[in-house]
């Protein structure tokens, strides 16, 4: 690794096929084998980048602790962590809504059980609305709990809502619009800021070109 070499962590899985692509389209370079191999470190052509792949919920700790300077991660995962980081960017892929879900006619009684993948947001979200829960903890599936009677809500992402419909929930609150952001490590910001900057307004370029494809078809963001 060189002092010039920017250190780039992705979130593997969802994300993974749509980041790859806008970084192509942005001209950053990346190694062919990328989506096929099991490595987990891999470097570009040109030396330039070096690419972790790691567990979208680990992104932010690579980048906190600065073994990465620069991370791909949805802002669930950042509102989540909480970690003192700079966000840059948002490249407008990863599109969903974390949302309050449950049952049709479960609004949440006196001390309602809330489960979510996402305990903190839950927690803040409900505390800033002064309703007392209590928030289960769930590392996924999470559509079950009102199923089964572990919790009548749930604090959930919802994109296409098929998920919700299959099992007979709705919607009954949207917390926040969630999108893929690049965030930096506060100290790599200022020691590599030449390359962070180019690579940043490289991706700007071609978000901002979809963004104008997307608003010009008249769909709405
Ligand atoms: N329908 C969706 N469900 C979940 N995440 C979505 C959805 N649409 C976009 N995303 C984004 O993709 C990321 C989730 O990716 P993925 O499902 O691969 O991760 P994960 O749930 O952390 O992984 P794992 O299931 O292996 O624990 C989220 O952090 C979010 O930003
Ligand atoms: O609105 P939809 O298009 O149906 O997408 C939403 C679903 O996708 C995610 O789950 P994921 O597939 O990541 O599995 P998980 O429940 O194990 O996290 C999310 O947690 C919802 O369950």
């Amino acid at each position: 690794m060189t002092d010039k070499q920017l250190t780039v962590a992705l979130s593997k899985g969802r994300i993974m096929t749509d980041t790859l692509r806008l970084l192509h389209e942005a001209g950053i370079p990346v190694p062919e084998d990328i989506e096929e191999s099991r490595k987990l470190i891999l470097e570009s052509p040109d030396g330039s980048i070096r690419y972790i792949l790691a567990k979208p919920v680990d992104v932010p700790t690579y980048v906190e602790y600065g073994v990465a300077d620069i991370g791909i991660v949805g802002k669930d995962v950042l509102l989540e962590a909480e970690r003192d980081l700079y966000e840059l960017l948002d490249l407008g892929i990863g599109r969903c809504r974390m949302c309050v879900c449950g049952l049709p006619d479960s609004k949440g009684g006196m001390v309602s059980r809330v489960a979510s993948k996402y305990a903190r947001i839950a927690a803040n979200h409900f505390r800033n609305q002064g309703q007392q829960v209590e928030v289960i903890y769930l590392n996924g599936s999470v559509e079950l709990a009102p199923l089964i009677g572990l919790a009548d809500r749930i604090v959930d992402l919802v994109e296409t809502g098929r998920t919700l419909a299959e099992n007979g929930l709705v919607i009954h609150e949207e917390i926040l619009q969630i999108s893929t952001r690049v965030v930096a490590n506060r100290m790599s910001f200022r020691l590599k800021s030449e390359q962070i900057d180019s690579l940043v307004a490289r991706l700007r370029g071609v978000t901002e070109q979809t963004e104008r494809t997307v608003t010009g078809g008249g769909l709405q963001q």
